[in-house]
């Protein structure tokens, strides 16, 4: 087994204003896994605090792994052995579990590697039944003044997206009332959502939902992430995402969410996000899968994830154009509204790790 790691460094060419602050770049690594019968694995670590670990922290949590692995091809029964043999490292996933960044690189690795060798493309090795051309995603509008919000919602519809997701949160309410009220005049066919990335005190995300909340299909994490009791008396219809990181799936449940925002990078990996999405299904939850703007090998892996859940929703998954530039190409493109799903064998990127440098 072989195990290599790249560090990458990607400017955003239209940093994304949010109520946290702006995403102005996106610093990660790759992780590339060659099992001994050549079969190769190919995953992504991008963190983003907030909702995973900090860099230096994925770094050396990843550093860690590919020695483990390294290592373990001398002696004994050990984690190479067992992903050689197709079977998961557990104990090496689980030392991730507080670094879900760095465990999101090694889950997708390996289930590149075993979709490979099973021929099938990533989506159907997460089970979907049928197959998929393409999944439905929103564009995202990041927080700008009214007549700029409007502007870039109008080019979003004028691209084919049916459905827009709006930043709020990073202004006065009044003007975030103002914000989406003016999209939902000007675009009244579009399906619209609100992100206001935990900025508002109960009060004022009721005082929001009173006012806009017809006009939207949910309000993403109104509330800060572990504000259950809160999140659950809110009247209106809410999506949990900062919550998800923060509690976990199952203690959000308390929150009585209307969707959630599964983001493989802050759940420790495509495979549990997908287990998630089932999860949430079954909760009558739905799940919307979305990256935290991340490079082609993880944005990729997410369109597979989204993939697999059968008639998804809308997904924030068109996120390539808020790159300067990316990994490698982009197999996955966005246009009228929907992200092609790759057919290929896997993810689909393992020439991703030839093309950067
Ligand atoms: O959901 C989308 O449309 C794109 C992803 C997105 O908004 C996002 C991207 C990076 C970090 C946080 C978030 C978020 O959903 O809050
Ligand atoms: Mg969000």
């Amino acid at each position: 087994m072989r195990a290599d790691i790249r560090p990458f460094s990607l400017p955003l060419a239209d940093p994304l204003e949010t109520a946290r602050g702006t995403v102005e770049r996106r610093d990660g690594l790759l992780l590339r896994l060659e099992a001994d019968d050549g079969s190769v694995g190919v995953g992504e670590a991008t963190p983003l605090p907030g909702w995973t670990e900090h860099y230096d922290e994925c770094e050396s949590a990843l550093a860690e792994v590919s020695e483990v692995l390294r290592a373990s091809n001398t002696s004994g029964e050990t984690a190479s052995e067992e992903i050689d043999a197709g079977a998961d490292p557990d104990d090496l996933l689980a030392d991730l579990d507080s670094t879900p960044a760095a465990r999101h690189a090694l889950d997708l690795a390996l289930a590149d590697l075993r979709a490979s060798r099973q021929r099938v493309p990533l989506y159907r090795y997460f089970g979907a039944e049928n197959p998929a051309k393409s999944v439905p995603v929103n564009a995202t509008v990041g927080d700008a003044p009214a007549e700029a919000t409007v502007a870039e919602a109008e080019r979003a519809a004028a691209a084919g997206f049916d459905c827009l997701k709006v930043k709020v949160g990073a202004r006065q309410l009044s003007a975030d009332v103002e914000r989406i009220e003016a999209v939902a005049d000007a675009l009244p066919e579009v399906e619209l959502r609100a992100d206001a990335n935990a900025a508002w005190t109960r009060e004022q995300a009721q005082q929001f939902l009173d006012a806009v909340g017809d006009r939207l299909a949910y309000v993403e994490q109104p509330l800060p992430a572990t504000d259950l009791a809160g999140l659950a008396s809110l009247a209106g219809p809410v999506a949990l995402d900062e919550t998800l990181a923060e509690v976990g799936f199952e203690d959000a449940l308390d929150a009585n969410p209307d969707a959630v925002i599964l983001k493989p990078m802050a759940l420790g990996g495509p495979r549990e996000a997908s287990a998630l999405a089932s999860r949430a299904r079954e909760e009558g939850i739905e799940p919307v899968v979305t990256t935290t703007i991340d490079g082609a090998v993880a944005r990729t892996a997410a369109v597979h994830v989204a993939a697999a859940i059968p008639d998804v929703t809308a997904c924030g998954l068109a996120t390539r154009k808020l790159l300067e530039s990316d990994l490698g190409p982009d197999i996955a493109p966005v246009a009228d509204g929907r992200a092609v799903v790759p057919q290929g064998e896997g993810n689909g990127t393992a020439d991703t790790w030839g093309h950067h440098d």
